[in-house]
C-alpha cells in the first residue's frame, strides 16, 4: 500500500463563531503510486496533509506512508514529523529569505537550525543543483529566482533527503500557465525515476487529470467520491 489514511479530527470553532467547529473523518487506502485529493476550499485537504506530516495530531486514525506506519491510536503510536522522513512542500514554498538557493537545499540536510555553510560543496547538494538545472543561480537567494526556480528549489529540499514519499499542497498555483506545463512535466520524470509515492492536494483540474492515478475528493472533511 503507499498511503493508508484513516483520520479523525475535529478543529474546535474559532471563539464567538456560529457553530460547532470542522470534523475530519476520512478513510482511505490506496497501492496507487500517485494519490490526488481534491475539493473546494475549507473541505479539509490541507488538515489531511498535515496529518501525514505529522504537523496535526488526529483525535484517533492510523496513518500508514509504504507501509511504514506513522500514527496509530491504537498502539499508540505518534512518530514526529522529523522522524517521518516525507518530503513536504508548502504552497507557498516556505524558503528562507536570507539563505542562497545552495545553502536553502543544504538546509534540508541539517540536523538543527545553524546556518549551512556556503562553502563546503556537499555532493549531494551539487547532485540536486544539477538535476533542478539551479548550478547558474547556486548563489542567489529566493527574491532574486524566477517562480520554476523557486519551486525546483524548495522540491530539492525536500528530495535532497531521499523521503518515503513526497505531499505537495497546490505545487503549480504560484506559477504562470507555461511554467506550470513544463514543471508538471519534470515533476512527473522525477517521480518516475525516483519511485516514491506521492501526496498531492490541488483546486486544479489538470493536476488531477495529469497526477490522480489514484483520486479522492474531499467536501466537509469527508470523501464523497473517489477512485482508488
Ligand atoms: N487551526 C484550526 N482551528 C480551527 N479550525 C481550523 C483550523 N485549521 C483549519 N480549520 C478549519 O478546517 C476546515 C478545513 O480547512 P483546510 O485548510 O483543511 O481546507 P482546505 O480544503 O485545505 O481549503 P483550501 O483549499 O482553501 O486550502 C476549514 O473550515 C477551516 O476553517
Amino acid at each position: 500500500m503507499s498511503f493508508e489514511l484513516r483520520i479523525r479530527r475535529r478543529m474546535p470553532a474559532p471563539r464567538g463563531a456560529m457553530g460547532s467547529g470542522f470534523a475530519l473523518d476520512l478513510d482511505l487506502r490506496t497501492a496507487a503510486r500517485r494519490l490526488v485529493i481534491h475539493g473546494p476550499s475549507g473541505a479539509g485537504k490541507s488538515l489531511t496533509l498535515q496529518a501525514v506530516a505529522g504537523l496535526l495530531r488526529p483525535d484517533d486514525g492510523l496513518i500508514r506512508v509504504a507501509g511504514e506506519t506513522l500514527f496509530d491510536s491504537a498502539q499508540p503510536l505518534d512518530r514526529p514529523s522529523r522522524e517521518r522522513r516525507l518530503g513536504y512542500l508548502f504552497q507557498d514554498y516556505a524558503l528562507f529569505p536570507h539563505l542562497d538557493v545552495r545553502q536553502n537545499i543544504a538546509f534540508g540536510l541539517q540536523q538543527g537550525w545553524r546556518n549551512p555553510s556556503r562553502t563546503g560543496a556537499d555532493e549531494r547538494v551539487r547532485h540536486w543543483l544539477g538535476l533542478m538545472g539551479l548550478e547558474g543561480v547556486a548563489s542567489q537567494r529566493p527574491h532574486q529566482l524566477s517562480g520554476g526556480q523557486r519551486q525546483r528549489t524548495a522540491l530539492a529540499r525536500a528530495l535532497i533527503t531521499e523521503p518515503r514519499a513526497l505531499l505537495l499542497d497546490e505545487p503549480f498555483a504560484a506559477l504562470d500557465p507555461a511554467l506550470r506545463e513544463r514543471l508538471r512535466q519534470e515533476l512527473s520524470a522525477l517521480l518516475e525515476r525516483l519511485q516514491i509515492p506521492l501526496l498531492m492536494i490541488t483546486h486544479d483540474a489538470e493536476d488531477l487529470e495529469r497526477f490522480g492515478e489514484a483520486r479522492v475528493q474531499l467536501q466537509d472533511g469527508r470523501v464523497v467520491a473517489s477512485t482508488l
